[in-house]
């Protein structure tokens, strides 16, 4: 009688296991050949599984990161934002060669696994060229027009609870939000009130979470204070594993390769066509191929993936001929702030409210300035996590009550698109991420917007009797919004892609992530990179099919 051995294929179902025990599936041999080898699962990656897995084509997804333990520490904020249990250790140089940790996450489901799932479209204005005090944000080879379909899909697709009709920047929809709006706690309802009330619009921030208000004991998600950063425990955050991998595994004709990070894409003699994708598996070598390949591993890491990919047909990186791989890096000048009220502030679930009054200027400032919303909901844990130096002398309950007190903002304008502002790689594969802010006269113009009104937020109805706010800039280590490296367009000589995303170099390469965007806008980028995934896959559907 044979005994099950450790090197067994993976278990059979067990009545134990939630959906997709064949999730860890696979066995690729060396050599294995695909319709579409997918190389990264997160939001371009992921969603890009899911829109393919349907067609039958044969696909793989490699992904360098493991799946996210399901594990208490998942809510638990000492452990994510202090001991940053999260973060995959993966060091980067400044431009100045100072070594730094950036806040990356290699994961199943890519950087969605810790993000806050706001999924705003751009607007209209974002697709073409505007003019900012500092500078100007150059216009896109496409308009939103050609993107709304892939928008609308994406909200579908991501469940996107929202309500059309209440921001005053809102470009055209073709259809209404998928869900009905996050219902506003009171303190949240209050403070649209007063925003009101001072001649603003503010509206319901789109949210991509499984939330059934109208049967909450049945809804999945629980509208609980740990999502915004956090990876969701209860798998309720509309994230790319959940939403995108998961589902794609499903179909018999998806894979995924876990542990399995990409080190170098490998041309025919021509230059013209990627031959091999070559990867690391447990630290193990393997060769696949794909009539298809796409890079989605992230803004940074895909033009690193390319950079890496010289050779003799593209001596400064694959699809570089250009020597634009790399450059034109943003991530948004982003302000996380904070402001107190007398009274405490019980929101558990504050990413509700947002304000675009300022987005594209105003009467004072006739220049676009940026995206106001709220955060999660902060405890002292977490401040004490965002700013360990200034922070270390408070000790936590005294943090704690900073931030009972508490309502935080998250402020956002664009940093422009600086060809000087790029990606680069050291001999031994390391990034260097030379980036220099810009624009920053708007988001101080923006932050001066905010504080103007604070009075009328908080003093109106009660007596306060103080006010702190504590702002801190991100630094170059807050690479959550990350984009551009790979910029689309029409023309080979300023972008590395063409309109559908494909090198302009090579023939069977693809780049569909945040790469891509041409600009950034001041709103959070990842439902772009969703609906641009989606827009992509029609085309390759098309171009594999016929
Ligand atoms: C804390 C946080 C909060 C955020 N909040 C929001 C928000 O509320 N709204 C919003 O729109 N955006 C938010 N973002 C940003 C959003 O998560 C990203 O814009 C989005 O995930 C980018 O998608 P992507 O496909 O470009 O890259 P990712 O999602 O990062 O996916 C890239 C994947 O490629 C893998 N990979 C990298 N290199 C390799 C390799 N060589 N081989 C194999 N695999 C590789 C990585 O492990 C990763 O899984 C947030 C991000 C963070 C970190």
């Amino acid at each position: 009688m044979s005994t099950p051995s450790s090197s067994a294929p993976v278990a059979g179902p067990s009545p134990f296991t939630s959906p997709l025990p064949q999730a860890e599936q696979l066995q690729v041999g060396h050599g294995a050949h695909f319709d579409v080898v997918i190389i990264g699962s997160g939001a371009g990656g992921g969603t890009l599984a899911r829109h393919l897995a349907p067609t039958g084509l044969k696909v793989l997804v490699l992904e360098r990161g493991d799946w996210l333990p399901q594990e208490p520490q998942n809510w638990d904020a000492e452990a994510v934002f202090q001991q940053n249990r999260y973060v995959s250790k993966d060091p980067w140089l400044d431009k100045h060669g100072k070594t730094f940790q950036p806040g990356s996450h290699y994961f199943v489901g890519g950087a969605t696994k810790m993000y806050g799932a706001a999924h705003f479209r751009l607007r209209q204005q974002d697709f073409e060229q505007l003019a900012h005090f500092d500078g100007t944000s150059p216009a896109w080879p496409l308009h939103y027009a050609d993107f709304e379909p892939w928008y609308q899909k994406a909200e579908e697709m991501y469940h996107v609870h929202g309500q059309r009709g209440e921001d005053p920047t809102e470009p055209p929809c073709s259809g209404p939000y998928p869900h009905p709006p996050v219902a506003h706690e009171p303190r949240m309802q209050q403070l649209v009130d007063d925003l009101r009330a001072a001649g603003l619009h503010p509206f319901h921030a789109p949210s991509g979470v499984q939330l059934d208000e109208a049967h909450m004991a049945f809804s999945r998600c629980r509208k609980c204070n740990c999502c915004d950063g956090f990876p969701c425990l209860v798998h309720a955050k509309s994230d790319a594993e959940v939403l995108g991998i998961r589902p794609a595994l499903s179909q018999p004709n998806v894979s995924l390769l876990t542990r399995a990070q990409v080190k170098r894409l490998i041309t025919d003699e021509s230059g013209r066509t990627v031959k091999a994708v070559e990867l690391e598996r447990d630290g193990e070598p393997l060769t696949v191929s794909g009539d298809v390949v796409v890079v989605s591993c992230g803004a940074a890491n895909s033009a690193r993936l390319l950079l890496l990919s010289a050779n003799d047909r593209h001596p400064r990186g694959l699809a570089n001929g250009s020597d634009q791989v790399g450059r034109h890096y943003m991530f948004h000048n982003s302000k996380a702030m904070v402001a107190l009220a007398h009274e405490p502030n019980r929101t558990i679930f504050q990413k509700t409210v947002s304000i675009n009054d300022w987005y594209l200027g105003d009467a004072d400032f006739d220049y676009p300035m940026g995206n106001i919303q709220m955060t999660g909901k902060t405890n002292g844990t977490i401040m004490k996590g965002y700013a360990p130096l200034e922070t270390f002398m408070m000790p936590g309950w005294s943090m704690d009550k900073i931030a009972e007190h508490a309502l935080d903002f998250w402020i956002s304008s664009e940093d422009l698109p600086d060809p000087n502002n790029r990606v680069t790689v050291t001999g031994s594969g390391q990034i260097q991420l030379s980036y220099t802010p810009n624009n920053l006269t708007a988001s101080a113009r923006l932050v001066s917007r905010l504080e103007g009104l604070l009075d009328r937020l908080y003093l109106r109805n009660h007596l306060v009797e103080r006010q702190f706010y504590i702002a801190n800039s991100m630094g170059i280590a807050a690479v959550g919004h990350q984009a551009g490296t790979c910029r689309f367009g029409s023309d080979p000589a300023t972008s590395v892609l063409d309109l559908n995303c494909k090198a302009h170099e090579v023939d069977n390469l693809y780049v569909v992530d945040t790469s891509f965007m041409p600009t950034i806008g001041a709103v959070n980028p990842s439902l772009t990179a969703i609906a641009n995934a989606l827009r992509v896959g029609t085309h390759l559907v098309e171009r594999l099919r016929g």
